[in-house]
């Protein structure tokens, strides 16, 4: 990690996970034992109706709480949709964009998620931008090419002011939920590969001080491994930020690193 120039983020996607009981529980703990160090920015990004229970039992404490999608209009007739102003409202700091579950199952596209990007920066929010292959692809051998196109099409029109809040997640879709992690090599020159994109589009001082995390089947073994590498400045976390001790953990290697 190069911290000279960029903030590490260890954030935790729960996706469809916990209750708002389950989450005031949560949020106890994880409060309780933080580390001191602040070396690492801590996020939780929530399912929509766990985000007022977060955010109060979380206020004081360094974590902010994130969301898992938003619509990219600002108000209207779209029943069952949350705005990113809604979640602005509720002190929500992050979003998680692009995520390849909400592209696989919910049929986003890269224009929708183009305008999500968007609606989230007008808001204040900082988006999560997630990108990465499936397995068919990477054995093709088309994974660089197949991410240049997902942030070229994701950040068309974001402006160097505007992307100075964003947070790209490299997350090869055959390591999500798999146990299948990526090797830290893998992730690594995946995640070099998004700067080099991201300074080709924005020039040198954007592109490195970006926060690029890696997710998929990230945990408290093999993290240290994984943030070790030079241009993963984090992780987005699924299935390991679900237990608050193994989310310390991580936190707590992050913090050392
Ligand atoms: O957003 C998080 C990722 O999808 C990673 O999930 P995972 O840690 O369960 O593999």
């Amino acid at each position: 990690m190069n911290r000279k120039y960029r903030k590490t983020i260890i954030a935790g996607n729960w996706k469809m996970h916990k209750t708002a009981t389950e989450t005031k529980r949560f949020a106890e703990r994880l409060k309780g034992a933080l580390p001191r160090s602040k070396r690492c920015s801590i996020v939780l990004c929530v399912p929509y109706v766990d985000i007022p229970a977060a955010v109060k039992l979380l206020k004081d404490s360094r974590v902010a709480v994130g969301a898992q999608n938003l619509h990219w209009e600002a108000s209207g007739p779209f029943t069952g949709e949350i705005s990113a102003a809604m979640l602005a409202d509720l002190d929500v700091k992050y979003v998680i964009i692009g995520h390849s579950e909400r592209r696989a199952h919910f049929g986003e596209s890269d224009l929708i998620i183009n305008k999500k990007i968007h609606a989230a920066l007008a808001a204040g929010l900082r988006p999560i931008l997630c990108v990465g292959e499936d397995l068919a692809q990477r054995q093709l051998g088309v994974t660089l090419e197949f991410i240049t196109y997902q942030l070229k099409a994701a950040l068309a029109g974001v402006s160097p002011e505007a992307m100075r809040r964003v947070v790209i997640a490299y997350e090869p879709i055959w390591a999500i939920g798999t146990g299948n992690t990526a090797t830290p090599e893998q992730a690594g020159e995946v995640c070099a590969a998004i700067r080099g994109v991201l300074r080709k589009l924005y020039g040198a001082r954007i592109a490195r001080s970006t926060t690029i995390q890696y997710g998929g089947s990230m945990n408290e073994t093999n993290a240290e491994a994984l943030l070790h590498q030079e241009d993963v400045d984090g992780g987005l976390i699924g299935t390991a930020a679900l237990d608050p001790e193994k989310f310390l953990q991580i936190i707590q290697t992050a913090n050392q690193d």
